[in-house]
């Protein structure tokens, strides 16, 4: 029997900083135990969906409500937060706000803590989900001292330890590496299963989401609702590159091979594509087309890493040791590892903010003989969590903040700022506050307050999930 848990109708919702309405006209109807998945392009009012679901609109997002929400049977706007944290668990975008306790093992057993759980019960199963989640040999770690995607899984945890009918996951998959991303969303298959869950999973990485069977597709743009289906017939519309949303690597190579989409029965997965020779041959020829450009231009080397390391306290067990390598001036570089690896630790390193067991040259120059300050001038980073970086109210001024430090004139600052914005798709923006961004926009801004600097080398640390740019949405 099917039967609503969430329902929107005629459902329009205006923050009080906002001069239009950023959500509108949604009609949704979500059944208990339904696996969704929300996508749209960034900015486009996914996270505002699923404030509305867990109660943070307008409990604490205020603003005005035009029609009806009802989770659980309650309307949102009579409901308090307290009431609706037992009916909805969420994992935020942002794991560094979600974090409470002072150690992995207490943050995952807040919530049974809250419940007066006893503690045997507790001890037993937060075990049982580090163990599941392969982080037990974290528990003891602050949660501030994490890389990104042990966040993430801890943040996971502390989730689905909950056991609350509805999960709604904000980009659950955002810091995680691929094989980590594949596994969290069969946990996340295993336990709506287990509890009969209703979970909503707000994502840009289709491919990996679509790795488990996911019931229907809610695509929002630009505050509305333009799509309600199931996975399969989503991806035979083709029609998510339009609005900004990235469809699965395999489908658009098979576009660009000249394949017609109508002629595969699933494209839900590469494993349920046919194994047909005519398509074979049409991916063969597209492939042997394709040539690699390479420039003959004479190399000329910007950073040298010799034995580059780092250990943050004696507990670490695999800490970063010897990186060497070359990176050459226009190098296009990505440094990929699994979550935990030395990513971060690695850019930090070259950015000084860290010691470094071994030695780097810039341009032939010994790094270590620079103030942080002067290795800012020649190298950019962009960190993985935009929070940690604004530190202004105004877009303008989070972007125009490192050239009025250098010294620019105001005429040169503003025609600085405005064209980088344009590039970043953010110009729309340029006299908003940041408070009224969403998260993949916070991060553009980011992006945007490096490349204004133009630094020989610009370091982004995983900016990729966060900032698929969409058209911007009405401008206030
Ligand atoms: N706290 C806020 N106050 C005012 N306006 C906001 C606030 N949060 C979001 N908005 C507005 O709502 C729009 C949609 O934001 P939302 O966070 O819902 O987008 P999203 O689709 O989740 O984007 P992303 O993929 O970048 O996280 C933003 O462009 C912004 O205009
Ligand atoms: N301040 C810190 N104190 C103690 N340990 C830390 C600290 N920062 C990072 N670590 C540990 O160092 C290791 C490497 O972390 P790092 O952030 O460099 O990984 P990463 O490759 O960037 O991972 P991800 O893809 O998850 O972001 C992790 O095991 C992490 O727990």
């Amino acid at each position: 029997m099917t039967e609503p848990i969430i329902t929107f109708k005629n459902f329009s919702f205006k923050y009080d900083s906002q001069a239009f309405p950023t959500l509108q006209d949604i009609n949704l109807t979500i059944n208990r135990g339904e696996k969704i998945l929300i996508a749209g392009p960034s900015g486009s009012g996914k996270s505002t969906i699923g404030r509305c679901i867990n109660g943070l609109i307008p409990n604490i997002d205020t603003g005005t409500i035009t029609g009806e929400c009802l989770i659980n049977g309650k309307n949102i706007k009579e409901t308090d937060l307290f009431d609706l944290s037992f009916t909805t668990s969420t994992i935020l975008q942002d794991t560094d706000s979600q974090f409470i306790g002072l150690t992995v093992g207490e943050d995952i057993a807040f919530a049974l803590e809250n419940d007066c759980r006893p503690q045997n019960k507790i001890r037993q199963t937060v075990h049982r989900w580090a163990d599941e989640l392969e982080i037990s040999h974290l528990l003891k770690q602050a949660p501030q001292s994490l890389s990104g995607g042990q966040k993430q899984t801890v943040a996971l945890a502390g989730v689905l330890i909950d056991e609350s009918p509805i999960l709604l996951f904000d980009e659950p998959l955002a810091n995680l590496d691929p094989a980590s991303g594949m596994k969290t969303m069969a946990l996340i298959d295993q336990i709506q299963k287990e509890l009969n869950a209703t979970v909503i999973i707000i994502e840009h990485r289709l491919e990996e989401v679509l790795s488990q069977p996911i019931d229907r597709v809610i695509l929002v743009n630009d505050g509305k609702i333009i799509a309600d289906k199931s996975p399969n017939d989503l991806l035979h519309q083709n029609k998510l590159e339009d609005i900004g949303v990235r469809s699965p690597l395999y489908l658009t190579a098979l576009v660009k091979a000249g394949v017609d989409l109508d002629t595969i029965p699933d494209l839900t997965s590469i494993e349920a594509l046919p194994d047909d020779a005519k398509i074979g041959q049409k991916l063969q020829e597209w492939t042997d087309d394709a040539s690699l450009i390479s420039t003959k231009e004479e190399k000329h080397s910007l950073l040298e890493l010799k034995g580059v390391g780092h250990r943050y306290n004696h507990l670490q067990v695999n800490p970063l040791r010897d990186v060497t390598t070359t990176i050459n001036k226009g190098d296009f570089v990505s440094i990929v590892g699994q979550n935990g690896a030395g990513k971060t630790t690695l850019c930090r390193i070259i950015c000084g903010f860290i010691p470094n067991e071994g030695k780097i040259l810039f341009d032939d120059d010994d790094l270590s003989q620079y103030s942080i300050k002067q290795i800012s001038e020649k190298i950019g980073y962009v960190m993985q969590d935009p929070n940690q970086m604004i530190s202004q109210k105004m877009i303008f001024d989070e972007v125009a903040l490192g050239l009025r430090l250098r010294g620019y004139s105001k005429e040169e600052i503003k025609d600085k700022v405005f064209e980088t914005l344009k590039i970043c798709g953010l110009y729309p923006y340029r006299h908003w506050p940041i408070s009224a961004l969403s998260l993949g926009q916070k991060k553009r801004v980011t992006i945007a307050a490096i490349l204004v600097l133009e630094p020989d080398v610009i370091i982004l640390d995983e900016p990729q999930p966060l900032v698929k740019i969409g058209r911007p949405t009405r401008k206030s």
